[in-house]
């Protein structure tokens, strides 16, 4: 049975120290010696720009909440081995003070692997350089890169641990690890003793699973508190009994309640009844639960940063994380937050004072981005650098080689294993002949002559985060075939095109060929004395990225859907200089090329794929 104690009568506070610990009497946890329960809500730091951080951690207290729930992303913030960054928008100890600033509590999950709908699951890709490493387990090279970062990382922590004077109150351990087939016990222990000998032995550690044997069976450990993860569709009752399973005694707590869910370029907008995660919420607060309401603050995957699942194939996640969570990805309060506030007024008083509004919006109209260069020689690739050895752990890669022979009739140009990680834009002497997609297409037929350039462009659209056992490398990975031959003597070129746009890139030359292939599209516009949010919507466009002002915007895929626009926060934009976009399409720009700034998000329209290439 589910002996969950509400007594309120414990003792306060006894001394000045600060504290925060589990009871495992009245299972609950303490706060300086008085009986807490956390009402939390999960926001990425990561996803939301840092000029609007505080405007969506004030929205989150004035929600109710008492704690916020975040992951540190490892890639976000050691890009290279040995090489971290903590500034700007990866000022993680900013985001931690503002919180403090807020009265509100953290709840820290580090990882090393979050999952989190994140490229790799926030593993950094450079791991892969070691083609057979064992992800997340006690693989030698795999445990040497993770101490050196939580090396780096948890002194950073320590002094933000509540009883050190700041406002983490628990960290987790991994994450779902009990989802993970490797189930290598001497892992965790490892990290627990990581964890432990950099943080301390006072602060409360915990894992988080789904609510299934298997998964409990794998993910926790002697030594981390075992809490659980479900959605409002799963009974509250038979979760927690599955808690207790692990932890007989101590608080029932649900680290990741979810609100809404996330999407798929492709797959119809995912949504969850505002009345049915409500009513859910009602049933674990009454039992006396804590809980994490994952996501409170969505927000965006901007750049390359979106990860991918592994379900009968490859499913990569859009660029929007709005996740349908209380906070829009814009950060405005919609319905389903001012009904999970009511909930939550039942069980603690709310802040005074009046909710925070949206944020203003504003369409700047349509924005004319004629092309500007059709071949990849000279814009955003120095194609002198074949081989490089840079390393480059997102977006576009060059794949340059001759026809080893005259194709009279067409002949079938084929990804050998679906070796196409993920799509490859198919060129030959610079013209676009069609798109190999993984999992989806598999060959297209070309005709050429004798020593004909062909290139293929590769796009990753994000390393899986979850369901799949073995790691995601991208690029060509298996054999290129024609007809019966297999293509070699490639020449590989990385295409740094964030480098090059950041640079006052592109060239202004226009060009006047066709609008197919991969191609670079720009204009400017001004928007006299207003810098506020609005959002892109490329009507006719088919698949690319954009920039604003040199900020990756992230991609953009309207023939797929569910996204149809992609938020243009105001902190991107000038509203006293000229404002510069540059569209890269990969597959068909319309012929009048031109995109619309609207006041609205459009999220929710999905356009059933067939795959019809444009020959
Ligand atoms: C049925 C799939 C379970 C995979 N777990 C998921 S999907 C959405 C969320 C986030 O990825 C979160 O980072 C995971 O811990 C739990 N979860």
């Amino acid at each position: 049975n589910l002996d969950w104690d509400l007594r309120t009568d414990l003792p306060g506070a006894s001394s000045t120290d600060r504290s925060f610990r589990i009871d495992y009497v009245n299972n609950c946890f303490l706060k300086d010696g008085a009986r807490f329960r956390y009402i939390s809500g999960s926001i990425h730091y990561f996803r939301v720009p840092p000029a609007y951080w505080k405007d969506r951690l004030l929205k989150m207290y004035m929600s109710g909440l008492n704690a916020v729930q975040i992951y540190v992303p490892w890639n976000y913030h050691e890009p290279q081995p040995g090489v971290y960054n903590f500034s700007g928008d990866r000022d993680l100890e900013k985001f931690l003070n503002l919180v403090a600033e807020l009265d509100l509590l953290v709840i820290l999950r580090p990882g090393p692997y979050i999952c989190a709908e994140w490229e790799m699951g926030g593993l950094p890709s450079w791991l892969l350089t070691k083609p057979d490493i064992a992800l997340r387990t006690t693989d030698s090279d795999y445990l040497q890169a993770v101490d050196r970062w939580l090396g780096v990382l948890l002194p950073k922590i320590k002094p933000h641990l509540y009883h050190n004077g700041g406002n983490i109150i628990s960290v987790q351990v991994e994450n779902e690890y009990g989802s993970y087939y490797a189930c290598d016990y001497n892992y965790m222990r490892h990290l627990l003793g990581v964890f432990r000998a950099s943080l301390g032995e006072e602060v409360v550690l915990f894992t988080t699973d789904g609510t299934s044997a298997s998964e409990l069976k794998c993910g926790t450990l002697q030594g981390l508190y075992a809490t659980v993860d479900f959605g409002p569709e799963e009974n509250v009752t038979e979760a927690f009994m599955l808690q207790r399973l692990y932890e007989p005694k101590g608080p029932l707590v649900n680290s990741e309640y979810y609100t809404g869910w996330l999407d798929y370029w492709g797959e119809a907008h995912s949504t969850k009844s505002a009345k049915k995660v409500a009513n859910s919420l009602q049933k674990i607060l009454e039992m006396g639960a804590n809980v994490n309401m994952y996501m409170f603050q969505g927000g965006t995957n901007f750049g390359y940063w979106s990860g991918a699942d592994y379900k009968d194939g490859y499913k990569p996640i859009t660029t929007s994380y709005d996740y349908d969570a209380p906070l829009s990805e814009a950060g405005d309060p919609t319905d389903k937050l001012y009904i999970i506030r009511s909930v939550i007024s039942k069980f603690q008083e709310l802040p005074a004072g009046p909710m925070p509004p949206p944020t203003p919006k504003f369409a700047y109209g349509y924005v004319s981005v004629p092309q500007v260069s059709e071949s990849w020689n000279g814009i955003a690739v120095d194609t002198s650098c074949g081989f490089c050895s840079a390393f480059q752990a997102h977006g576009f890669m060059l794949y340059r080689t001759l026809l080893p022979q005259e194709i009279v009739e067409s002949a079938l140009l084929s990804a050998s294993g679906n070796g196409v990680h993920d799509l490859a834009y198919v060129l030959l002497n610079g013209e676009y002949q069609g798109t190999l997609e993984r999992d989806r297409v598999n060959g297209i037929n070309i005709s050429g002559q004798l020593g004909d350039t062909l290139d293929l462009v590769v796009e990753s659209m994000g390393r899986i985060n979850f369901g799949a056992n073995d790691s995601d490398f991208k690029g060509l990975i298996h054999n290129i075939t024609l007809g019966t031959s297999i293509l070699s003597d490639w020449i590989i070129y990385p295409l740094d095109i964030d480098t090059a746009v950041a640079h006052a890139w592109p060239p202004t030359a226009q060009s006047s060929s066709g609008h197919r292939g991969p191609a670079f599209y720009t204009g400017t516009f001004t928007t006299p004395g207003i810098s506020e949010d609005s959002y892109l919507k490329l009507p006719g466009w088919t698949k690319g990225q954009v920039w604003i002002n040199g900020f990756n915007l992230g991609r953009f895929w309207p023939v797929r859907g569910p996204q149809q626009t992609l938020y243009v926060p105001g902190s991107f934009l000038s509203g006293s200089a000229i404002n510069t976009l540059v569209v890269l399409e990969l597959q068909e720009a319309p012929d009048n090329p031109k995109v619309l700034f609207v006041s609205r998000p459009l999220l929710n329209v999905t356009y059933n794929y067939t795959h019809k290439d444009r020959k």
